[in-house]
C-alpha cells in the first residue's frame, strides 16, 4: 500500500508530519485554516498539489463549523480565507489556482436564490472533496502518458535509468505522484531498471522523502547527492530526468525545487532527454514566462543546520531560494494528465 500524505474523511483531516519523516510517522490533525496555514508554511505538508489539497480541506473543515448567518457573509469568509491560504507559500500555482475557482463558485452558489445557506455549505465542501480523487486520477493520467513517452525514445524492450529530482510523490500529492508517477508506472510496466535520486539539498526532500517512498515500494534505487548529477550522467546512461512543477507558464517555463535548473542544464549537454510532469493545476494561464513567477526565499536555518545538527560556519550569510526556473528551451516535453506536450505547444490549450 502507498504511503498517505492526507487522511480525510467526513471533515476529518490528518496530515503525515513530513518535518519527521522518515524517523517518524506520525500524523497530525488539521482543525482548520490556522493548522492548515501553518503546516503548509512549516512544510509539514508540501509538494504543489498537496498544498492545495490540504488548503482548501482546512476551509471544508472551517466552513462546517462556520455560524455565519447569511450567504453573503458566508461568500465573504470563503474569499477572506482562500486569500489567507494563498499566502502561506508563494511560488506552487495549484493553491492560487484552487482558490480562484472555489471563489467562483462560491459566487455561483451565492447568486442562485434557490440554494440555502446549508445548501451552499454542502455544495463548496464537496467541490473541496473532489479535488482528492481528481489528483489521484490525474497523476495515474499522467504516470501513463509518461511512461509510454519515455519508452518510445529506447530501442525495442530495453529498460530505462531514471533520474529525478525532489518528492513528487505520495507525500507530495493526493496519491501515486507526478514525476514519481511516471516511475511508478514504468515499474509497473517491468521497464525501469534503476532510479537515481538527488538528496535536494538544502531541505532534502529527496534524501527524507522520495528514498523513504522508493524503499517503501520496493524499488529500485540509489541516492545521489546534487553535485554528483554531471557524473552520474556521464557515467551511468541515464535514459531521462524526470521531475515535478510548482508552476509552469504557458511557453513551458517551469519553476520547480532549487536545482532542477542545473540538472536541465546538464541533461542537455550530455543529450539526455529532460521531461517535467504536472498536472493542469500547477499550470499558471495567466503567466506567459518564468520570470513573472515569485520564488519564495525561506530561512537561513534550511541552509544552515540538517535538522537540529549545524553544520555551517557560525556567523556566514546564506541565499536560500527554495526553487529555481528551467527554461523551456531545456525541457523535452511536459507530461500532463491529458497527454504529453511540447512546451511551445502548452499555450494552445489556453486559447
Ligand atoms: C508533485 S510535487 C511538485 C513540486 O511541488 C515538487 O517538485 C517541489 O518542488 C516541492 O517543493 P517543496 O518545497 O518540497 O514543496
Amino acid at each position: 500500500m502507498s504511503l498517505r500524505a492526507i487522511k480525510y474523511e467526513n471533515l476529518h483531516l490528518e496530515i503525515l508530519d513530513q518535518l519527521l519523516l522518515p524517523a517518524q510517522s506520525k500524523y497530525v490533525t488539521i482543525k482548520g485554516v490556522e493548522d492548515g496555514w501553518r503546516a503548509i508554511n512549516r512544510m509539514q505538508v508540501r509538494g504543489a498539489p498537496a498544498i492545495a489539497i490540504v488548503g482548501c480541506l482546512s476551509l471544508a473543515i472551517e466552513i462546517q463549523k462556520d455560524t455565519v448567518e447569511s450567504k453573503k457573509e458566508l461568500r465573504q469568509d470563503i474569499e477572506g480565507k482562500l486569500n489567507y491560504l494563498v499566502s502561506s507559500r508563494p511560488t506552487a500555482v495549484n493553491m492560487k489556482k484552487a482558490a480562484d475557482d472555489l471563489i467562483a463558485i462560491a459566487n455561483k452558489l451565492y447568486e442562485d436564490e434557490n440554494v440555502t445557506l446549508e445548501d451552499m455549505k454542502k455544495k463548496f465542501i464537496s467541490n473541496i472533496e473532489a479535488m482528492l480523487e481528481n489528483d489521484i486520477a490525474d497523476n495515474k493520467a499522467i504516470g501513463e502518458f509518461g511512461a509510454k513517452e519515455i519508452l518510445l525514445k529506447v530501442p525495442g524492450d530495453s529498460l530505462v535509468r531514471i533520474l529525478t529530482h525532489c518528492n513528487t510523490g505520495s507525500l507530495a500529492t493526493a496519491g501515486y505522484g507526478t514525476a514519481l508517477g511516471v516511475i511508478r508506472s514504468l515499474h509497473a510496466m517491468k521497464r525501469l531498471e534503476h532510479v537515481y535520486c538527488t538528496e535536494t539539498r538544502p531541505y532534502n526532500q529527496g534524501a527524507r522523502l522520495t528514498a523513504y517512498e522508493l524503499v517503501h515500494e520496493k524499488i529500485q534505487a540509489t541516492l545521489i547527492v546534487d553535485s554528483m548529477v554531471g557524473a552520474l550522467m556521464k557515467q551511468r546512461n541515464i535514459s531521462a530526468v524526470v521531475v515535478g512543477a510548482d508552476r509552469v507558464a504557458t511557453n513551458g517555463d517551469t519553476a520547480n525545487k532549487i536545482g532542477t535548473y542545473q540538472i536541465a542544464v546538464l541533461a542537455k549537454y550530455h543529450g539526455v532527454p529532460f521531461y517535467v510532469a504536472a498536472p493542469f493545476t500547477s499550470i499558471d494561464k495567466k503567466i506567459t514566462g518564468g520570470d513573472q513567477i515569485v520564488i519564495e526565499e525561506r530561512p537561513d536555518r534550511e541552509v544552515t543546520h540538517v535538522g537540529e545538527h549545524r553544520i555551517a560556519a557560525q556567523g556566514i550569510s546564506c541565499w536560500n531560494p527554495a526553487f529555481d526556473i528551467t527554461p523551456a528551451s531545456l525541457i523535452a516535453g511536459i507530461i500532463t494528465e491529458k497527454g504529453v506536450f511540447l512546451p511551445e505547444d502548452l499555450k494552445q490549450q489556453f486559447l
